[in-house]
């Protein structure tokens, strides 16, 4: 799995402190990316131990479903769901409003569905995810055949827009869905909930990875702790 940001203690930390959250029972969103493994990996030791009988998940990529497995979570398809208690996912950037970007793994769609069905959203982050603003490029999933006309009208409402290409493949990431991927900088995002109803509203684009008042939560592993932020 690919490592970002910080350090992976401060990722395990957060990732760990929030495994903790979760009861007996529940049903729980897995996140995607460096820190959500590793509280998927925390909940498979909690459940080999016994001290989490009944808990299931519901993968969020191709990835977390592997690794869920591995861990000998048992998974609910996402189709056959229709509550999920607990949802804990990593982030790109959370701004000071516990608003997010996602998708730096491409999975940012499936893992909207899973943390805004949630009833608790905890998203488990290093500090280099924080920051004032959400001053990264914001990554949209969008059907092949319209890649053209969203970059369109991407640079209309002020982005960027580039491909995401594959590093170890000639062309591009395709996602989980079958879709590209556009990392699209609009510099720092000032009104979050405005451009994610612009980029909501822009046909092609399956999903964006703005993340507006979805999380409850968000657990910052530190160099000794975990610093919890509620919103
Ligand atoms: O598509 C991927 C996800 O949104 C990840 O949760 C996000 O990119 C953070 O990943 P990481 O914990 O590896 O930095």
């Amino acid at each position: 799995m690919k490592t970002t940001g910080g350090s992976d203690d401060q990722k395990r930390r957060a990732a760990e402190r929030a495994a903790d959250l979760v009861s007996a029972g529940e049903t729980v969103g897995l996140g995607t990316g460096s820190t959500a493994a590793f509280a998927v990996r925390a909940l498979g030791r909690k459940l080999e131990s016994g001290e989490l009988d009944g808990v299931r998940g519901v993968a969020t990529s191709f990835a977390s479903r592997q690794l869920a497995r591995d861990s000998e979570i048992p998974l609910l398809d996402l189709d056959e769901v229709e509550t999920i208690d607990i949802a804990i996912d990593g982030a790109d950037r959370v701004d000071s409003d516990g608003n997010l970007i996602k998708g730096g793994g491409a999975a940012h769609a499936r893992e909207k569905v899973v943390d805004a069905a949630a009833d608790r959203f905890v998203v488990v982050a290093d500090p280099s995810k924080v920051a004032e603003t959400l001053d990264r490029a914001v990554p949209l999933e969008v059907l092949p055949a319209a890649r053209t006309l969203v970059s369109g009208r991407v640079a209309d409402l002020g982005g960027d827009p580039v491909l995401r290409t594959a590093e170890r493949k000639d062309g591009p990431v395709v996602t989980d869905n079958g879709n590209l991927v556009l990392d699209c900088d609009f510099g720092a995002v000032e009104d979050p909930e405005s451009l994610a109803d612009d980029l909501s509203a822009t046909p092609g684009v399956v999903e964006h990875g703005l993340f507006v008042g979805l999380a409850d939560e968000a657990y910052v592993g530190t160099e000794d702790g975990v610093d919890v932020r509620t919103y």
